[in-house]
């Protein structure tokens, strides 16, 4: 099994070219945060900006709109049932669907909606709830290979069907070559892998055993496929980022805030760009 260590995360975090725009670092849609579980939507987006997305819209419940802005005026926002959604989703380089997202019979539909829509060569990231609900229905396929599914060990013992305790690489990487794409199958350590490569990651800790981690993952991850590319080692990348933000919020703070965590984003993607470019 390979290892995601620093120096090849540094290989991904490129410097940025001075003659570039925000259209280079990608169109992240996220569809995210019912009535009950905004907070998932706002940890996914701010982690997308902070992460370097181009462009953030979020499609989230209404009553969400206003915390969003007052976090987050960098994104921007629309409803699940907005007439503008399915051409934002068409028009996305990258799309976030789960975090928050519920079990409701909208969320059901909006799920449906994002299925329907997104086509290879744009992305799509699985989590959270879209991961329980495509688990119930028996739903693997997505209408993209470039899916990424990020399942905890429960999530991937509802989708893949094999118990926590059994979890291992090789029983995991079987379950990933029957779905689209790549797995970040989220632990201590966590391990991405696509069926036949695997990458265990080397950063994170216990400080991060807290509601919003995951979702945080998730704009990370949408913000890395929109500046570096889809690949299993981009997904790891972004994987080892995350967990090593959490490190540096680690080393002074009990408990590492996602939202603290996505704020030490930018130095550290700096940091690592810097000592790329040397
Ligand atoms: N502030 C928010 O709005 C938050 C929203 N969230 C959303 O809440 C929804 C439900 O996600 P949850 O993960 O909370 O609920 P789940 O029911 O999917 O998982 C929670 C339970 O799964 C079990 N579990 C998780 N990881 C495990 C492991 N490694 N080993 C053994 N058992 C494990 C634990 O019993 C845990 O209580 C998702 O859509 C998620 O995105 C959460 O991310 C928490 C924060
Ligand atoms: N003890 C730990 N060591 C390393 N990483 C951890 C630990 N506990 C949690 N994490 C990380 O935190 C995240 C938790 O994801 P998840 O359970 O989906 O959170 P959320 O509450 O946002 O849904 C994962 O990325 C997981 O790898
Ligand atoms: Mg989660």
């Amino acid at each position: 099994m390979d290892e995601m260590t620093r120096s090849r995360a540094a290989n991904v975090v490129r410097p940025r070219t001075t003659r570039s725009h925000k259209g280079m670092y990608g169109r992240v849609v996220i569809v995210a945060g019912d009535e009950h579980f905004g907070g998932a939507a706002i940890m996914s987006a701010t982690a997308a900006v902070y992460a370097g997305a181009g462009l953030v819209t979020v499609a989230t419940a209404a009553v969400n709109h206003a915390a969003l802005h007052a976090r987050l005026p960098e994104a921007m926002v629309c409803t699940w049932t907005d007439a503008m959604l399915p051409q934002l989703l068409a028009q996305a380089d990258v799309v976030v669907v789960g975090p928050g997202l519920g079990d409701s019979a909208a969320a059901h539909v909006v799920l449906q909606l994002v299925l329907d829509t997104v086509r290879t060569p744009q992305s799509l990231i699985v989590d959270g709830s879209a991961i329980d609900i495509m688990a119930a229905g028996h739903q693997h396929q997505t209408g993209t290979a470039q899916t990424v599914w990020t399942p905890h060990a429960m999530e991937w013992q509802r989708l893949s069907g094999i118990a926590i305790a059994n979890q291992t690489v090789a029983a995991s990487q079987a379950a990933a070559a029957e779905l689209p794409g790549v797995v970040v199958c989220k632990g201590a350590p966590t391990v991405t892998l696509d069926g036949h490569v695997a990458f265990r990651n080397t950063s994170g800790g216990p400080a991060m055993a807290t509601g919003g981690s995951g979702d945080t993952l998730t704009g990370i991850i949408a913000a890395f496929i929109g500046q570096f590319g889809y690949s299993l080692a981009v997904v790891a990348a972004a994987v080892w980022v995350h967990s090593a933000a959490a490190d540096m919020v680690a080393r002074s703070q009990y408990v590492a805030l996602p939202t603290a965590v996505s704020a030490a984003l930018p130095t550290l993607m700096a940091q690592l760009s810097h000592s790329n470019a040397e």
